[in-house]
């Protein structure tokens, strides 16, 4: 019998906390609504608002007894305009300035940026794209200080908004001054996530592990692939990094938009084949920031995602700012579940299996999608196998990890299909059935199903494996 009765979603959701979302009512909703893990975005964030909102999120995943996990985003070396009083209407033909090194102008529509060197990598003549690409400006003059521009496209200007200039390399660091002051807070708010902005090369990622080891972290690192250079260079950022981005808002003004949907596809099948999970981000329910319902092409964008077996799709304005935040994910969830039972590309067949835990894992695999079972337990002490099995993406079960570490639960809110639960230990095989019995009742599987279990025995002083096919028999 398929298991297609009561389907658990197995893509994975992540919402960013802003303003909209930042009641702990709005987090305990989101949750319920199935975000797995929230997203704080350090462009906008201010550190006692990350505390805050880090503390609330805790104590609404343990009231709801579901694991949470938290991801800081860096900004990385982007360009942003800096603070504005009020926003600024801006229509076409408007002269726009921008200023670097504290410079002051008189003109009526001017705004300071973070990057210095602008002034260096603009010529006059140049598109200077800003807010996502919203407002498009060309360079008319420059200065030592400043840039003046005409307004070429209407739209609102508004603090901390993005530049791109694409195709040029930004002259600043991987991690900027005030990406290691918020890694630090991260850190102290017990992130699991840390998305590096602007990846350019393999050496980005190193850097950041070397932070956080250095500091005692255990948290994981994101690679969020959003222009050329890390397109060019992306093999080599999969394998430095614990998990990627696809960060669709930048990428899709960095590189031509006919190559993005070319370039996700490639990036989602490379990360299923080297087994490293991935998110895609950034525009899935965009019209839903102000609209009460989806465009049918975004559903079409979800339902794709879905289908390519990414292992998570990222809420971004929808969440943070937007008129619906509890609605989209719950959409994001009903498009996604259906999908899934429909099946998906197939990518994970690519994997290589080289080593012997490997070849465990994909034998769990197999023979759960061979009996069609609801279930994959797995005792997992670092997380390892279950993230191991998740990356071979079973056709229908879900994955139980049962770990001993609430850090590494946490960290497994970000890989397909699994859900974390925390256990001490059993001793013996008897006690390992047990415990799984016991569980999966609660989790609505029926007697008399076929479940795979996946373990560790105690054998002579070592530790060995055991792969069970097991038919539930409830005691009542
Ligand atoms: N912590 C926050 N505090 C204040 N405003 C926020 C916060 N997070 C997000 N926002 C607002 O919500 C909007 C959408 O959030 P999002 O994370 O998509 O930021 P973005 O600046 O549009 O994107 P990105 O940083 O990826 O370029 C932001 O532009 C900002 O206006
Ligand atoms: C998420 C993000 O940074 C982007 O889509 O550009």
């Amino acid at each position: 019998m398929i298991p297609f009765k009561n389907w658990k979603r197995r893509t994975k959701l992540i919402a960013t906390l802003g303003p909209a979302t930042e009641s702990g009512e709005m987090i305990s909703s989101l949750i319920e609504s199935g975000v797995d893990i929230f997203r704080f975005n350090m462009s906008h964030g201010k550190p006692d608002w990350v505390r805050e909102k880090a503390a609330l999120i805790q104590e609404f995943s343990r009231r709801a007894g579901k694991y949470v996990g938290m991801l800081l985003d860096t900004q990385g070396p982007a360009i942003r305009t800096g603070d504005l009083p009020d926003q600024m209407q801006l229509k076409p033909g408007d002269i726009f300035t921008f200023t670097v090194r504290g410079e002051k102008v008189e003109d009526q529509h001017s705004v300071s940026v973070n990057y210095d060197d602008i002034v260096n990598d603009i010529q006059v003549g140049d598109v200077v794209l800003v807010d996502n690409g919203n407002i498009q400006m060309k360079v008319i003059s420059k200065e030592k200080n400043f840039l003046r521009c005409e307004v070429l496209t209407p739209g609102v200007m508004k603090s901390r908004r993005h530049i791109n200039i694409p195709g040029v390399r930004i002259n600043l660091p991987p991690l900027t001054q005030k990406d290691l002051r918020d890694i630090q807070l991260g850190i102290e708010c017990g992130m699991d996530f840390f998305a590096l902005s602007f990846v350019r090369e393999a050496n980005d990622c190193d850097l950041l592990r070397q932070i956080l080891i250095s500091k005692g972290s255990s948290g994981k690192v994101i690679a969020k692939i959003e222009d050329q250079l890390a397109v060019k260079n992306l093999f080599q950022i999969i394998d430095s990094s614990d998990a990627i981005m696809i960060a669709r808002g930048d990428l899709g003004i960095e590189c031509p938009f006919e190559e993005l949907p070319i370039i996700q596809r490639r990036i989602v099948k490379s990360c299923i084949q080297k087994r490293k999970p991935v998110i895609v981000a950034t525009h899935l329910l965009e019209s839903m920031i102000v609209n009460p319902a989806p465009t049918r092409a975004e559903i079409t964008d979800i339902a794709n995602a879905v289908y390519e077996q990414a292992d998570c799709l990222m809420l971004s304005g929808e969440t943070a700012s937007g008129r619906y935040p509890v609605e989209c994910v719950k959409i994001l969830d009903r498009v996604a579940v259906r999908t899934e039972k429909s099946g998906g590309a197939g990518y994970a067949s690519l994997v290589e299996l080289l080593g012997d835990e490997e070849k465990l894992a994909k034998t769990a695999v197999h023979l759960a999608d061979d009996v069609g079972a609801p279930a994959i337990c797995v005792f997992t002490r670092f997380g390892f196998l279950a993230s191991l099995i998740a990356g071979l993406r079973p056709r229908y079960s879900v994955i139980y990890a049962f770990c001993p570490d609430e850090e590494v639960c946490r960290k497994l809110t970000l890989n397909y299909g699994v859900e974390p639960c925390y256990v001490v230990f059993p001793k013996s095989q008897e006690e390992s059935i047990e415990l799984v019995e016991k569980f999966l009742k609660t989790k609505g599987i029926e007697s008399g199903q076929k479940i795979v279990l996946i373990s560790e025995v105690p054998l002579k002083g070592e530790r060995d494996r055991f792969i069970l096919l097991h038919q539930l028999h409830y005691i009542e």
